[in-house]
């Protein structure tokens, strides 16, 4: 199940640059959250700290209840570039946290990892190098990798980075299938708005070193806070078209009830791969989304 994660006053800078400062926020248990913000805003160094790669200057950061330099483990990493070995196989790649971790027998390893390779659509590409497999077939291994431990946390580095939008819709449809079977917490950093309206529970924006927002999706992408609003009028149409409002969620926790990716994939004409037209209630999302496109 997935914990609450509490930001306290973190602040960060390299030398004299500071990063972003006081950021306090909660990421609430097994819940998506999303953190957004422009190029350089910090996005990637919060993760980070968040991961315990890095240090903070000052603040803390709990993870159910208890400080993380101990609880350090129980959170998964997907990095932007995946931070896959190209000499090894996806195999071994995805094996690695587990053989670091003493005496795990080699039969165990091969079932949670071909079962990590099934649960992420990557059967049959376990033999090949990083070198041979695509872009998005590689942010899945590295995702894999993520879950191997079966981490508590789940933290996405820019997952949508050097994908076509196809692709990415995949992707998300894949995190929010995760996240509803792990119960895991997950935060994802991106500036892709199309993730930020169809993936989340919660959205933070970062901007001008400090977090200018954090909470429930809805109100900050209805938000007239000058800044926030900024930053989302100055997005254009890039790639596929917007969301149709009638897809758009109407508030509270929407996402596990409501299968707007899969919605917005056949509203864009893509087939979704098999397995993945049954919302967690069982019920098939392309019904829905029929029923909301009839006259
Ligand atoms: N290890 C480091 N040492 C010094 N400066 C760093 C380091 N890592 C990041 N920075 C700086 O911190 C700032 C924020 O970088 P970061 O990668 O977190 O931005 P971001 O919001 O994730 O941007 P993008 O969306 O483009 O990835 C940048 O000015 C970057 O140069």
């Amino acid at each position: 199940m997935g914990v609450e994660v509490v930001v306290e006053g973190l602040t960060k800078s390299f030398g004299s640059q500071v990063i972003w400062q006081d950021v306090s926020l909660t990421l609430p248990p097994g819940e998506i959250s999303v953190l957004l913000g422009p190029s350089g805003a910090g996005k990637s160094v919060f993760l980070k700290t968040l991961a315990g790669l890095l240090r903070p200057d000052r603040g803390r950061i709990r993870i159910d209840g208890r400080d993380a330099g101990a609880e350090r483990r129980r959170a998964g990493v997907l990095f932007q570039d995946g931070a896959l070995s190209g000499s090894l196989t996806v195999y071994d790649n995805i094996a690695l946290p587990l053989r670091e971790r003493a005496a795990t027998p080699e039969s165990r390893v091969r079932r949670i990892v071909m079962d990590k390779i099934e649960r992420v659509g990557l059967l049959g590409a376990e033999g090949k190098r990083p070198g041979e497999i695509s872009a998005a077939l590689r942010k899945r291994a590295g995702l894999a990798r993520a879950l191997v431990l079966d981490p508590e946390v789940v933290l996405f580095d820019e997952p949508d980075s050097g994908l076509d939008p196809v692709p990415t819709a995949y992707l998300n449809q894949l995190i929010v299938d995760l996240n509803a079977e792990t119960g895991a917490t997950f935060l994802i950093v991106t500036h892709d708005l199309d993730t930020a309206r169809t993936v989340p529970d919660d959205i933070g924006l970062m901007a001008g070193r400090e977090l200018v927002m954090f909470g429930p999706r809805e109100m900050l992408l209805s938000s007239d806070q000058p800044v926030v609003s900024g930053f989302l009028n100055a997005r254009g149409p890039d790639g596929l078209p917007p969301i149709p409002p009638q897809l758009m969620p109407t508030g509270g926790r929407i996402r596990r009830t409501q299968p707007v990716p899969g919605a917005w994939l056949a509203a864009n004409g893509v087939v979704p791969p098999p397995g993945s037209f049954l919302d967690e209630h069982g019920r098939d999302w392309r019904a829905e989304y029929r029923r909301l496109l009839a006259p």
